[in-house]
C-alpha cells in the first residue's frame, strides 16, 4: 500500500478546506435573504420589514447575487396582484412543487387563461350560499372533537393539560375531508391508520419538499419530461441516493390513491345512477369535490376538466384547508386562555345567542357569522397573526408599479412614486407584514385589539386584501378561494368549544415559529413537535354532549 508523504497531503487538505469555505462563504452571501426568509424563528425578521425598511425593501444576495424585493406598500401590492397580476405569475419552483404533490395540473400550479377556468370551477364551490349548506356536516365533525375531549377529561380533576394542536389537527383534516372531498380519515380513533398516514403525508410533503430547494428551480420541468417511464426511473435512482427524496415520494404516493378512489367511486355512481346517485355518498354528497365532479360531468366538452386536473384540485383544496386553519385555531384557543376577560365576552355573546334558540337548535350559518365579538376576535387574530407569512411571486418582463409610501432613488436621491421591476426579479410579498404596517392600521398595529373591528372606521385599510383590507387570504386572481368555508369553519369550531369548555393557560410559553403555516412549539420542549398545551375543564350545563357519529364511506 503506498501511503502520500505529509508534504504532499498537506496541501491538498488545506486547498479542499479553502474550497470548502470558499463555496460555503458564496454560498451564505448568495443566500444570506433566503435565509433570513425561511428562518424558522424569523417571524420578527417579517413582521419588522415596513418599520425598519420602509415598504418597498431591496433583498441582497439573492441566487448568483441576484437582488430580490420585499414588498409591502398598499399601490405595488395592488398592482402585483390585480391589474398586472399577469406579469407576476407564482414562482416557477413552488408551481413545480405543487404539480408534483398534487399529481397534475391543479390551480395551484398553473397559469393565465388554465387558471382562470379552474378557479371557475373552485370558486363555484366556495360561495357563502354554497358553504352554508355545509353547516351540517361542520357541526357533525366538530360534536365528534366535543365528545372525544370531553372523554379525554372525564372522571379527572377540572384544568386538565391536553395537546389542543393534535386535536385542532384531527377535527381540521375530518373536516376538510368530510367536507371537501366527502371521506372520512377517522380522525378521531386514536388507533386510525388512515388518519396517520394520510395527515403525517400531507404535514411533511411541503417541507421534505422545501428541503430540496436546489433542484426546486427544475421540477417544473422535470414533472413534464417524457418518456414517463425514465422520469420515474430517474426518480427512482434518484430515491435510492437521497432519503428526502424517498420521503417525498412516499408522502405523495400514500395521498394520491385516497384522492383516486374518492374520484373513481363518485364516476362510477353518476355513470350508474346520474347526479342522484351522489346522494349516496360519504356526505350524502353535499360535498364540495361531489358538486365538483358533477359540475364537471355536466359541463359542455370545452370547459370540462380532465381527470388529472380534478384530482390535483382535489389535492389543493385539502392541503389548502389544513394546516392554515388548524394553525389559526390553536392561537385563537391560546389567546382565549390568557385572556379570560375576552373569553367570558365570547362565551356570554354565544350564550345569548342560543337562548334565542329552541332547546338543542344550533345556530345558523348567518347567526353565527353576524356575532359581532367572535366576528372582530377572528378577524384580529388572523390580521395580527396571519398564518401565511409571505408569498414568492416572479416578474416576467420589465414592469412599473405604483408606490402608496413614495421611496428615495438610489442614484438620483429623488423621492419617487412609481418603480420599475425588472424582468426576472424576485418578488416577495410580506402579508404577514402588511398586515402590521403602522402605516395601515396605526401605531398600535402590531397589538391584538379586536375592538378595532367594533369600530367601522378603523376597518377601512389601504390594502387591497380580499378579507377585511388584510392580506391573510391574498387577493386577486389567486386569492384563497377557501375563505368563507375557513372563517365560518374557525367561528363553529370555536364557538362549539367555548360553550362546552373553558380554557386556561399553562405555564410553559409556547413559541410560534415559521414553517408551512405558524407552528407552535413548546419553549424548551421544541424535539417534541408542534403542540399546544391548554387546561381545559367542561363546562356543567353542555356536561351531557352528543356524541356524532362519523360520516358513512362509499
Ligand atoms: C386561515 C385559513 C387560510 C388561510 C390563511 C389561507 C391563505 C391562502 C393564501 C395566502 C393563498 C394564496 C397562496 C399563493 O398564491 O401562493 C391560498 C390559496 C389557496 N387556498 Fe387558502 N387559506 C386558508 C384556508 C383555506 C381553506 C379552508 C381552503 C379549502 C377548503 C383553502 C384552499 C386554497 C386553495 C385551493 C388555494 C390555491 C388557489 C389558487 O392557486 O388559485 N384555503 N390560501
Amino acid at each position: 500500500m503506498v501511503f502520500a508523504s505529509h508534504d504532499s497531503v498537506f496541501p491538498l487538505i488545506a486547498g479542499s478546506c479553502g474550497l470548502i469555505f470558499l463555496v460555503a462563504a458564496m454560498f451564505k452571501r448568495w443566500n444570506r435573504y433566503l435565509l433570513d426568509l425561511h428562518n424558522p424563528d424569523g417571524l420578527d425578521w417579517h413582521y419588522s420589514m415596513p418599520e425598519k425598511y420602509g415598504h418597498v425593501a431591496r433583498l441582497k444576495g439573492g441566487f448568483f447575487g441576484a437582488d430580490a424585493l420585499y414588498i409591502t406598500d398598499p399601490a405595488a401590492l395592488s398592482s402585483i396582484l390585480i391589474r398586472q397580476q399577469a406579469w407576476f405569475p407564482e414562482s416557477t419552483e413552488f408551481a413545480g412543487l405543487f404539480g408534483i404533490v398534487h399529481s397534475g395540473d391543479g390551480v395551484a400550479s398553473v397559469k393565465g387563461r388554465e387558471h382562470r377556468k379552474q378557479r371557475k370551477h373552485m370558486n363555484a364551490l366556495f360561495t357563502a350560499n354554497r358553504v352554508s349548506k355545509l353547516t351540517a356536516l361542520f357541526y357533525a365533525v366538530t360534536r365528534q372533537l366535543q365528545s372525544k375531549l370531553a372523554t379525554a377529561v372525564a372522571g379527572k380533576p377540572p384544568g386538565q393539560v391536553v395537546d389542543m394542536f393534535d386535536y385542532l389537527t384531527r377535527t381540521t383534516l375530518e373536516l376538510v375531508g368530510t367536507a371537501g372531498i366527502g371521506h372520512t380519515f377517522n380522525s378521531f380513533d386514536d388507533k386510525s391508520k388512515a388518519f396517520e398516514e394520510f395527515h403525517g403525508a400531507i404535514t411533511s410533503v411541503l417541507p421534505l419538499g422545501s428541503r430540496m430547494f436546489l433542484v426546486l428551480p427544475f421540477l417544473e420541468s422535470w414533472r413534464r419530461m417524457k418518456p414517463v417511464w425514465l422520469r420515474r426511473t430517474l426518480a427512482s435512482i434518484a430515491a435510492f441516493f437521497w432519503p428526502t427524496v424517498a420521503k417525498f415520494r412516499a408522502a405523495i404516493y400514500s395521498m394520491h390513491p385516497v384522492y383516486v378512489q374518492i374520484y373513481k367511486a363518485r364516476q362510477r355512481l353518476l355513470e350508474e345512477g346520474g347526479s342522484a346517485a351522489l346522494t349516496e355518498t360519504a356526505a350524502d354528497g353535499k360535498d364540495l369535490m361531489s358538486s365538483m365532479i358533477q359540475a364537471n360531468w355536466d359541463a359542455d366538452e370545452a370547459d370540462k376538466m380532465p381527470d388529472d386536473v380534478v384530482l390535483a384540485n382535489m389535492g389543493s383544496i385539502v392541503h389548502g384547508g389544513q394546516e392554515t386553519t388548524s394553525s389559526s385555531l390553536a392561537r385563537f384557543l391560546t389567546i382565549v386562555a390568557e385572556d379570560s376577560d375576552l373569553q367570558q365576552k365570547l362565551r356570554a355573546e354565544l350564550q345569548n345567542a342560543k337562548a334565542k334558540k329552541a332547546p338543542g337548535e344550533d345556530l345558523d350559518y348567518v347567526e353565527i357569522e353576524k356575532l359581532p365579538i367572535l366576528d372582530a376576535v377572528v378577524r384580529e387574530m388572523l390580521r395580527v397573526y396571519s398564518p401565511v407569512t409571505f408569498i414568492w411571486r416572479q416578474t416576467t418582463k420589465d414592469v412599473v408599479v405604483p408606490l402608496t409610501h413614495p421611496i428615495r432613488s438610489t442614484t438620483t436621491g429623488e423621492e419617487i412614486n412609481e418603480m420599475l421591476i425588472e424582468q426576472g426579479t424576485a418578488v416577495y410579498l410580506g402579508l404577514a407584514a402588511a398586515n402590521r404596517s403602522t402605516a395601515v392600521w396605526g401605531p398600535d398595529a402590531s397589538e391584538f385589539k379586536p375592538e378595532r373591528w367594533l369600530n367601522r372606521t378603523q376597518t377601512e385599510s389601504k390594502l387591497p386584501g380580499a378579507y377585511s383590507g388584510m392580506m391573510t387570504f391574498l387577493s386577486g386572481a389567486k386569492v384563497c378561494p377557501g375563505r368563507i368555508f375557513a372563517i365560518f369553519e374557525m367561528k363553529l369550531i370555536l364557538s362549539e368549544l367555548l360553550l362546552a369548555f373553558s380554557f386556561d393557560p399553562v405555564s410553559e410559553p409556547i413559541d410560534w415559529k415559521m414553517g408551512i403555516a405558524i407552528e407552535p412549539r413548546v419553549r424548551g420542549r421544541e424535539k417534541e413537535g408542534l403542540q399546544v398545551p391548554v387546561r381545559i375543564t367542561v363546562l356543567q350545563q353542555v356536561n351531557n354532549l352528543r356524541g356524532a357519529a362519523p360520516v358513512r364511506e362509499v
